[in-house]
């Protein structure tokens, strides 16, 4: 069993480079699909778990996809097979995302039903709404859903809530479709924008993402395109409570303040010191911190992506601070978790109510999801000794040698292998050979 080992007490101080978004790679190698001509090259792409099963679901649809470095080469030209299965859409959520492409270019799409997970029941519906919108029949059966149409026709979409990922899969069915799409109540993530980037640069025509109306014009084809995947920001907002719970003083290098306002204000809130530097954000814990109330919301709100991180770190605030969580119902598992580390915490309903300053003590956790996993590590840099957190296939997911970057840090964690009662370090990260 694998197990990240954290020895609490040491202040971070140096620089941290943030990886390319997860949440950007994933969309963007599925749109990759819509080339039917020409490469696409995708740049500063993390080598994480997520990004090798969107691989995996690409090569299975018929498609050649070559990781070297940081950078994957996906040739989508032939014909493509239509059906995503179970096998990859359980691994990961986001495989649902190659829907939208497939139907969009093949007429026809069958991927098997994603289910819940562990942060809420997750459904697709306004994915389905927006397909069906432009045309596709859809009917979902053993398992499966599936998506036909001869030839999808622009509509106007008005999204129920701005899903991120309804937003995208409907903005690239929507590229190779006849005539004009408009999507309101869009998504705004910053990720939705470096979609629309990638697609403009194919070929496509769209315009607003970012605001809450996209308008896309269809096109007749799609061809590769050379894309830079944009930062982590939540990554770089991992870090940045990392140097903030350890009274550290760190350079998260390739943090963009403009995507993360909500997250600065917060920490600001809480007398983090934020200075905007050329090439990112220095961050310096302060002394004491004070308790704040957090309500996630879909961008520009505060993401739930770092509710469990902010969790951690307002564990260590002196007074009462309230974390509300709006966009997932069930992603507080992580409380029971951080309850083993010694700490105050209430779940109401909807909310949590944290009765900070807890002293923090090292104990045996399990991670619940892929930030939980971070958060219990961050927490464990300020507990009193040793934090040992297990279930890291979930970490993996999304974070790309993260007890490495802490060590540069000078955190006191070590990653390792525990087998028969024997303990050995880890030195390899998860992902062994992308092209295997
Ligand atoms: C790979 C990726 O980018 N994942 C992110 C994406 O997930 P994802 O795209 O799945 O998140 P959504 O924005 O779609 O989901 C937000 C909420 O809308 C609900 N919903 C969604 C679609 C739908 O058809 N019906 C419906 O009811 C979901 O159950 C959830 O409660 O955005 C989330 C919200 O910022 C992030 O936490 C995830 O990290
Ligand atoms: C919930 C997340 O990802 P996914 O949508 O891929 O489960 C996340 O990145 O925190």
């Amino acid at each position: 069993m694998e197990k990240i080992i954290v020895r609490g007490g040491k202040r971070l101080s140096g620089t941290v480079k943030v990886e390319g978004a997860k949440n950007a790679v994933l969309p963007v190698i599925a749109a990759s699909l819509l080339a039917s001509e020409g490469k696409s090259v995708i740049r500063e792409v993390p080598t994480l778990s997520d990004v090798y099963t969107i691989g995996e679901v690409l090569r299975h649809l018929n498609t050649e996809v070559e990781f070297e470095n940081k950078t994957v080469y996906v040739d989508a030209s032939k014909e493509l097979n239509i059906e995503a299965p179970f096998e990859y859409v359980r691994k990961m959520r986001a495989s649902v995302l190659v829907m939208g492409p497939l139907l969009a270019r093949q007429g026809k799409a069958r991927v098997a039903l994603p289910g819940g997970c562990a942060i809420g029941s997750r459904p697709i519906d306004l994915h389905l709404k927006g397909f069906e919108a432009m045309g596709a029949k859809v009917s979902v059966g053993n398992g499966f859903i599936e998506a036909s149409a001869e030839q999808l026709t622009g509509a106007k979409i008005y999204l129920d809530f701005p899903s991120v990922g309804a937003t995208q899969n409907i903005m690239m069915a929507a590229v190779l479709a006849k005539g004009t799409s408009v999507i309101e109540n869009c998504a705004k993530e910053p990720e939705i924008a470096d979609l629309a980037a990638y697609l403009n640069k194919m070929g496509a025509d769209v315009r607003g993402a970012g605001t809450e109306t996209i308008i896309i014009e269809g096109v007749d084809q799609l061809y590769g395109a050379d894309h830079t995947i944009m930062p982590d920001r939540i990554e770089a907002g991992s870090f940045m409570v990392a140097a903030a719970i350890t009274r550290g003083d760190v350079l998260v290098e390739g943090a963009i303040a403009d995507h993360m306002a909500s997250v600065i204000a917060k920490l600001e809130e809480m007398n983090v010191k934020i200075i905007q530097e050329e090439n990112g954000l220095r961050v310096i814990g302060p002394a004491k911190l004070k308790p704040v109330d957090i309500k996630t919301m879909p961008h520009p709100g505060f993401p739930t992506d770092m509710q469990s991180q902010m969790m951690a770190l307002l564990l260590c605030a002196e007074g009462t601070s309230v974390i509300t969580e709006t966009v997932f119902e069930n992603r507080f598992m992580h409380v029971e978790e951080f309850r083993r580390m010694n700490s105050d915490i209430k779940i109401e309903g909807r909310s949590v109510i944290i009765q900070g300053p807890c002293e923090l003590q090292g104990a045996e956790v399990a991670a619940t999801d892929l930030r939980a996993a971070a958060a219990l590590i961050i927490a464990g840099l300020r507990a009193e000794g040793y934090t040992r957190v297990t279930e890291l296939k979930h970490l993996d997911r999304g974070y790309l040698d993260f007890h490495k970057k802490l060590q540069m840090l000078g955190a006191d964690v070590e990653r390792i292998t525990e087998s028969s009662g024997e303990m050995k370090q880890e030195e390899t990260n998860i992902v062994p050979d992308l092209n295997a």
